[in-house]
Parts: structure tokens; sequence; C-alpha cells
């Protein structure tokens, strides 16, 4: 199992030698540690001996590379992004754009096949079998960690943050992610940005923190995901590309329910390369009425109450009235010092 961690350069600049990697095939307590250690340093990981079969991977990338590459109108028969559907250049509703198109779905193989069935030029009905296939299997990937991250938080209940996948009402999307080569005619149009090497390239999808409870991405052999360094916001830490592993990332929700100790990393992707990028992200969201607060073992008089309590619906609403790169969570903060003064009347 490898696990890295930060290597102080100077005194003012650390650098990050890797990337915490989990390999789930070693021993459970080892594991959930790893995974915990991982959570609250960088929100993120990445795991390999996942279990979840290359064939199947293997299928979601080549049908979502032929529904790419089909004309248009094709792909825009799954719908407008409203927000779910066929999306192109625009993110949300507030003005954010990227290099890129994307196919955003709820994460149930009705959902999926309504939104499909559509595309005439395409065997809708091996897309839709695909693809529910992966988002089952995602299903148990999720749930596995998310069990290893409540027993590695030593909760009392160690399902609490599974049963919310788990609930038949869940709000988990699934999103399948193109970003078109550099070389095509969007160069010409789209906003530039300077990487650290001062290389200039295109903004895929601008930074963000996910707003669910926890993502798992996939993506092909081209680079392009970023994350921000936890030590220095202005640092972005390029992730190696690694088709048969998944990253982890912590969304907003678990820092919210582990109150604060979790880190819900913010990440964009770019783009540089010479080949597109395809990349498919399982997105874990509670059920809408489901309530999201820190959980009563995550608050101690050291870490007091940082959040107040939201439906995901509520904060779902929130998000979507904001732009991309806003802190959404931060709105739901609570001050600190004033809640600490009232526990200790
Ligand atoms: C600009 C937006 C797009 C987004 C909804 C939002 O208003 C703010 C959060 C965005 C995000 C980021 C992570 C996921 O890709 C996503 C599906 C999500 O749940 O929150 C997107 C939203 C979207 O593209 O609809
Ligand atoms: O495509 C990627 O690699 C990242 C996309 C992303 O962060 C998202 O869709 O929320
Ligand atoms: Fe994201």
């Amino acid at each position: 199992m490898v696990m890295t961690t930060l290597i102080p350069e100077s005194k003012e600049r650390m650098v990050l030698s890797d990337l915490p990697v989990i390999d789930l095939s070693g021993k459970r307590d080892k594991v959930r540690k790893l995974m915990v250690k991982a959570c609250e340093e960088f929100g993120f990981f990445k795991v390999i001996n996942h279990g979840v079969p290359k064939e199947i991977i293997d299928n979601v990338e080549k049908e979502s590379k032929e529904f790419f590459s089909l004309p248009t109108a094709e792909k825009q028969k799954a719908g407008p992004p409203n927000p779910l559907g066929y999306g192109s250049k625009k993110i949300g509703f507030n003005g954010d754009t990227g290099d890129l198109e994307y196919l955003l779905f709820h994460a149930n193989p009705t959902s999926i096949y309504d939104r499909i069935r559509n595309i005439s030029s395409k065997d809708s009905n091996r897309f839709s079998s695909v693809l529910s296939d992966y988002v089952d299997l995602m299903k148990e990937l999720a749930c596995d960690l998310l069990e290893l991250l409540g027993e590695g938080l030593g909760l009392e209940d160690k399902k609490t943050f599974s049963k919310l996948l788990k609930d038949s009402q869940n709000d988990s999307l699934i999103r399948l992610n193109h970003y078109p080569s550099c070389d095509s005619d969007a160069d010409q149009r789209l906003s530039f940005m300077k990487t650290k090497d001062d290389k200039s390239s295109r903004v895929g999808f601008g930074e963000h923190s996910d707003p669910q409870i926890l993502t798992i991405l996939r993506s092909n052999n081209v680079e392009g995901l970023q994350i921000q360094s936890p030590l220095d916001g202005n640092v972005w830490i390029p992730v190696k590309s690694d088709p048969s592993a998944f990253f982890i990332n912590v969304g907003d929700a678990l820092q919210a329910m582990t109150n604060g100790r979790f880190v819900s990393v913010r990440h964009r992707a770019i783009v540089t390369a010479q080949k597109s990028r395809l990349s498919t992200m399982f997105f874990v969201a509670p059920s809408l009425q489901a309530c999201i607060s820190p959980l009563p073992e995550m608050v101690t008089l050291e870490n007091p109450l940082k959040y107040r309590s939201y439906t995901w619906a509520e904060y779902k609403k929130t998000m979507y009235s904001l732009r991309l790169a806003s802190n959404r969570l931060e709105l739901f903060k609570l001050d600190c010092n004033k809640e600490s003064k009232d526990l200790m009347r």
C-alpha cells in the first residue's frame, strides 16, 4: 500500500511528492486508517485493486466515445441540460462555461434509459445497459468506501454514510465529460489560463468543490485533473492519469457531516493534451429530504459545531443559484466563537 506525505521543500513552500494511493486489497484496519488520513489531509485519494471489472470500465469508455462522436443534433436528443441531460460549453445556470461537452443523469436505470432512448443513431439499449451496470458497481464501491470511512472514524453507527446512498430515494448522479483535444477549432474561442510552467491551457471544468458526499472519478489515459493544494490555494497539483484506478474526492456534505475534519477538495480539469479526454464521475448524494448535519461524535470542545443543519434539497437550491467556483459550504457555516460560547453557558 502506498501512502505518501507532505515533504517540506522550504519554510514557505511545500510540495507533494505524490497523492495518496490506497490499495483496497490491503488489511481492512490499515485501509480505513489510510482513507481517513487522506480525507483529512487532501480530501482526495486514488484507489487500486478496487474489484471493478476492466471489461465494464472499457465498455463505458467505448460507449461514451461513440456517443460524443455523434452529430450534435443526435447528442441533443439526450435533452437540454436542465440541469440533467446533454450539455456543451455551458455549466450550470449562472454563466459558467468550459471547454467540454457532457451527459448528466440521475444514477438509476430508468432515468438513464429515458434520457438516451431517443438517440436513434446509436444502440441506446446497449448504451443504457452499459451505464446502468457501471452505476451498480459504483454504488457498491461507494458503499464499501463509505463504510470503511465510518469504521475509520469510529462512528457509533458505521453505516451512517452508506445508509444515505442505500436510501432508494438517493439523488446520486452519473456524469460523462468529454474534453476535446487542444488542436480543435474551439482553441480560438475559449478562455486561456497559465499553468505552473507558463504553458497556456484551456479551462475544461473550472475550479469547484463537489457539493455531494463523495465522488468517484475515472478518466481515460489523458491528463487534465488538478487538485488544489491543501497548503496553498494558489498551487494546483496535477493528478497523473491512471485509467485502471478510481479517484475519490470528499464532497461538501461529507465535510459538513465530519464537522470539517474531512476536506471537500477544490479541483478543476484543464485541457492541454493533444488527445481528447473522457472522464466519468459518480456523485454520491442523499435523498432530497435527508438532513445533513455534523455528527455528534465529530463535535468536541476542540472542534466546536461548525455548520448548521440543512436538507440536501436546500443545499441544491443554493448551489444552483451560485457560480461554479463559489464556496457554497461557507454559507452554512456557524459563527464558531458564538456557538462555543453558547455551549459553555
Ligand atoms: C455552476 C454549477 C454547475 C453545478 C451546479 C452549479 O450551480 C454549482 C455546482 C456545479 C456542480 C459541480 C459538481 C458536479 O459536476 C455537478 C453536477 C454538481 O452537482 O455540482 C455540477 C453542477 C452541474 O453541472 O449542474
Ligand atoms: O472531468 C473531470 O476530470 C472533473 C470534472 C468534475 O470535477 C466534475 O464534473 O465535477
Ligand atoms: Fe468536480
